[in-house]
C-alpha cells in the first residue's frame, strides 16, 4: 500500500465490503459510495470489463481457478493504489489467504454484510448470474459456502453489519454511523446524498412491471414501496384486478435492475411465477417525487 502523503494529512477513506454472493455488496457499496461522496468500485464490474464477457460465461469457458487468479491480481492492485474508495468485493474474494492480506493492507475499514444462506435464498433465488448458484440444490450449496466462508469474511473484517433485514439505505445509516463513531467520516456538508454531477449524470432508466403468481394479500406492494425508497427510486406500485401486481420503476440502472431481481422473489409470503418487463415513458403528469402506493385498477 501506498505510503501516506505526509504524516500529518488523514489517510484516504478506503472501504471494502466482504460478504456472501447476494448479502448486498454492490448494492449498499454503490449507494454508500454516493452518500460518502468517494468513487466505487466493484470487483466482479471491474473483472467482467476486463475480461469482455460475463463472469458466469468465464467460468464456463475458462473455469473458476483461472477466473480466481484474475480476481487475486485485480484486488492486489486495487488494494496498492492510493486514494479514497469503496470496493464492492465479490462473495469469493475471501478465499485466498493472500486476497485477504491485500484486503486488510488496503482498506480499513473492511465490512462484513453478514446475512445467512436462508435469507439470502429468498432474495437471489432467480439469478442466473452468479456461477455458484446453478446447482439443483442452490440452498444447499449457499449453506455449505456459508459455512466455508463466514469464518473468512470474520477474520478479515474490521465490522460487521447485519444485512439480512435492514433496507439498503438502513445499512448504509449504519455503516456512516460506525465511521463516525471511529472518527473515519468525512465531513459532508449536508447528510443528503449529493446530487448527480450534471456532467457524468444518466437519464433515468424507466421500467414497467407485471408481476404474475401469488402475489397479493402477502405485502406485496408494501415490500415494493420498502425495496425502491432503500434504492432511492421514484415510481409507484398498484395491484390489478387481475390478481397480479403493477410497478412502475425509474432511476438509475443498476437500481432499476436491483428492484427487478428482488421482485423474482418478493416478500416471503409471495411466490412470484413471471414477471414482465418493459421499458416505459413517463407522461406528462407522471410527477415522481418519491416512491408510493397507488390505487388498485
Ligand atoms: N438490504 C437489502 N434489502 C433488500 N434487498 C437487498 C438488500 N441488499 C441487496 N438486496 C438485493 O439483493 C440482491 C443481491 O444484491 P447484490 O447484487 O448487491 O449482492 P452482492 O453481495 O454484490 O452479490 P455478489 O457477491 O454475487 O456480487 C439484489 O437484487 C439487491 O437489490
Ligand atoms: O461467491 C463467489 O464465489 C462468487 C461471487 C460473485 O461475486 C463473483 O465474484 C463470482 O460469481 C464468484
Ligand atoms: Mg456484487
Amino acid at each position: 500500500m501506498t505510503a501516506p502523503a505526509d504524516a500529518g494529512a488523514a489517510a484516504p477513506l478506503r472501504i471494502a465490503l466482504v460478504g456472501m454472493p447476494g448479502s448486498g455488496k454492490s448494492t449498499v457499496g454503490r449507494h454508500l459510495a454516493r452518500r460518502l461522496r468517494l468513487p466505487f468500485a466493484d470487483l466482479d464490474q471491474l473483472l467482467e470489463q476486463q475480461l469482455g464477457t460475463s463472469i458466469r460465461q468465464h467460468f464456463e469457458t475458462h473455469g473458476e481457478q483461472d477466473f480466481r487468479d484474475r480476481e487475486a491480481a485485480l484486488l492486489a492492485d486495487l488494494a496498492r493504489a492510493g486514494g479514497p474508495l469503496v470496493l464492492s468485493t465479490g462473495g469469493g474474494a475471501v478465499l485466498r489467504e493472500a486476497n485477504r492480506q491485500a484486503l486488510r493492507a488496503g482498506f480499513d475499514p473492511v465490512i462484513y454484510l453478514r446475512a445467512s444462506a436462508d435469507e439470502i435464498f429468498r432474495r437471489i433465488r432467480h439469478d442466473r448470474s452468479r456461477p455458484l448458484l446453478q446447482v439443483s440444490d442452490p440452498l444447499d450449496q449457499l449453506r455449505q459456502l456459508h459455512r466455508v466462508r463466514d469464518p473468512l469474511y470474520r477474520e478479515v473484517a474490521h465490522h460487521a453489519v447485519e444485512a439480512r433485514r435492514p433496507s439498503v439505505q438502513r445499512l448504509v445509516q449504519l455503516v456512516v454511523a460506525q465511521l463516525e463513531l471511529s472518527g473515519r467520516c468525512p465531513a459532508l456538508a449536508d447528510n443528503e446524498p449529493p446530487a448527480e454531477d450534471p456532467g457524468t449524470a444518466q437519464p433515468p432508466l424507466v421500467r414497467l412491471l407485471r408481476i404474475h403468481g401469488k402475489v397479493q394479500g402477502v405485502g406485496f406492494r408494501q415490500s415494493t414501496v420498502e425495496v425502491a425508497q432503500g434504492l432511492g427510486l421514484r415510481g409507484w406500485v398498484r395491484n390489478r384486478r387481475d390478481g397480479s401486481v403493477e410497478v412502475l420503476a425509474s432511476g438509475a440502472e443498476i437500481d432499476v435492475q436491483a428492484l427487478i431481481t428482488w421482485a423474482h422473489g418478493g416478500p416471503p409470503a409471495a411466490r412470484v411465477e413471471r414477471v414482465e418487463v418493459q421499458p416505459a415513458l413517463l407522461q406528462a403528469g407522471d410527477a415522481l417525487p418519491g416512491f408510493e402506493q397507488r390505487q388498485t385498477l
